[in-house]
């Protein structure tokens, strides 16, 4: 397994090493041993399976508030996908970057999402599919959206969205989840 930092504090992209011999190719999603080397947080409360039939379909940008903040291993099993990370965690030290990694299917790599962070994809083929787990359990209650494209965070996608859920089309930016009173930022940090 290969770690490899990303530009979110805590961010991960993993590389798992595939064992190839003349029935195909055997390799590890998941691996709890893996994870807690890594520093990485180890628990799975769900396997989450996401299947997406248009090219340029958009989910995101998702987080769940604390106690269920969802830190996420997540990868591609068909097609392939833009995953993205934004960081909205107040008073963590890369508040307000974003990251972005393209995972396709046979590369056998994994993004690892940090608790509390704001997660996303764009499927870049027909037919994407991606798994991933989640550390915690789905709370609606404590979901928060925030606009793929919120000018504060100004996200570079290889593509517009061509379809996307209308919860993730009509969600507000940063400013919008600030006025709301749902979500706290520290705008002098993220402005400077
Ligand atoms: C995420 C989730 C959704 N659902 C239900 C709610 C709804 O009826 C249907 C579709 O939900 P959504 O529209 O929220 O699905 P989706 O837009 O795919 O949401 C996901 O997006 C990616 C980017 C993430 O990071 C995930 O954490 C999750 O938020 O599935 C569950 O039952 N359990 C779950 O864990």
């Amino acid at each position: 397994m290969k770690v490899t930092p990303l530009a979110v504090d805590g961010a991960r992209l993993i590389a798992s090493i595939p064992h190839d011999d003349h029935r195909g190719r055997f390799s590890r999603l998941f691996c709890r041993a893996w994870m807690q080397q890594a520093g990485l947080d180890p628990t799975v409360a769900q396997i989450n399976h996401s299947q997406s039939s248009a090219p340029f379909t958009l989910r995101g940008l998702h987080w769940q508030d604390q106690p269920h903040a969802e830190a996420k291993l997540v990868t591609c099993l068909a097609g392939a996908i833009y995953d993205v990370i934004a960081d909205v965690r107040p008073g963590s030290p890369s508040f307000g970057a974003w990251c972005a990694v393209s995972l396709d299917a046979g590369r056998n790599e994994a993004v690892y999402v940090p608790a509390g962070c704001a997660h996303g994809f764009l499927t870049l083929m027909p037919d994407s599919q991606v798994v991933y787990t989640s550390s915690e359990p789905h709370v609606p209650g404590l979901q928060h959206i925030l606009r793929w494209d919120d000018p504060g965070f100004g996200i570079e996608w290889p593509a517009r969205p061509a379809v996307l859920s209308a919860a993730d089309r009509d969600a507000p930016d940063r400013e919008g989840l600030g006025k709301s009173g749902a979500v706290r930022f520290p705008n002098k940090d993220f402005d400077a």
